[in-house]
């Protein structure tokens, strides 16, 4: 079943066309990672696939998204914003409710943030945010994830927990990912994207890194 589709799309900044036009389909329960080198066209491509009114699409955007006055645990709340109403909402921002906390720390604790629950988003550092921005995904639990580059200020390890995390919430996702190591690992398939075109497109079993220079 299709989650995800564009169909002779296209993108410019101002007069500059930078994508398409371009033909993908996500099925449900397919992982896929785009590749590409930087200036390729993964963003863009993730912010045509991206529609806010879908309430089951999830999105780590490169940005982020955070509040940085608000705490880390009000920003992984916003992941569930518009499951409640403004009341709740509000009375959940002044004096955190129980079950809400009890549902983020473990997500948290597992990407490594536990201590950091009520500290602002905004004294944090670039690799503790966007471990803020994937757990508002996970809170979330949407039927899809879009997320531009979700590890990319995190180290070794600690992007595989990321990544381990990610995929086992979402098993429908699209995923700018600069690691192809990475990418090979949790995508099922992979999308190469190069000079606003799809490249290549292949099941992750079948790739090799060396099948990915020409990307590069
Ligand atoms: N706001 C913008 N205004 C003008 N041009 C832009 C803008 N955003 C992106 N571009 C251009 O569009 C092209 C594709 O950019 P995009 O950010 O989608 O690439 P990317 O593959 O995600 O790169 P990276 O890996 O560095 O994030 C690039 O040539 C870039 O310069």
């Amino acid at each position: 079943m299709e989650a995800l589709a564009l169909r002779d799309a296209r993108a410019s900044y101002g007069e500059t066309a930078v994508l398409g036009p371009l033909t993908l389909t996500i099925r449900r329960g397919e992982r896929v990672a785009l590749v590409g080198r930087s200036g390729a066209g993964k963003s863009t491509l993730l912010s045509l696939l991206y529609n806010p009114a879908r309430r089951d699409l999830a999105l780590v955007p490169q940005d982020l998204g955070l509040v940085q006055t608000l705490s880390v645990f009000h920003n992984v709340y916003m992941g569930r914003l518009a499951e409640h109403g403004t009341a709740y909402n509000l009375a959940n921002l002044i004096r955190p409710f129980r079950r809400e906390v009890d549902a983020i720390r473990p997500l948290l604790a597992r990407l490594g943030m536990a201590d950091q629950l009520w500290s602002r988003a905004g004294e944090l550092s670039g690799g503790q945010r966007q471990r803020v921005a994937v757990a508002r995904a996970l809170f979330q639990n949407a039927g899809v994830l879009l997320a531009d580059e979700p590890v990319s200020a995190l180290d070794g390890p600690l992007a595989v927990t990321v990544m381990e995390a990610l995929t086992e919430t979402y098993d429908t996702a699209v995923l700018g990912l600069h690691d192809i190591d990475l990418a090979l690992r949790f995508a099922h398939r992979v999308v190469g994207i190069r000079d606003g075109g799809i490249a290549l497109d292949e099941p992750a079993a079948r790739l090799g890194k060396a099948d990915l220079n020409d990307l590069y």
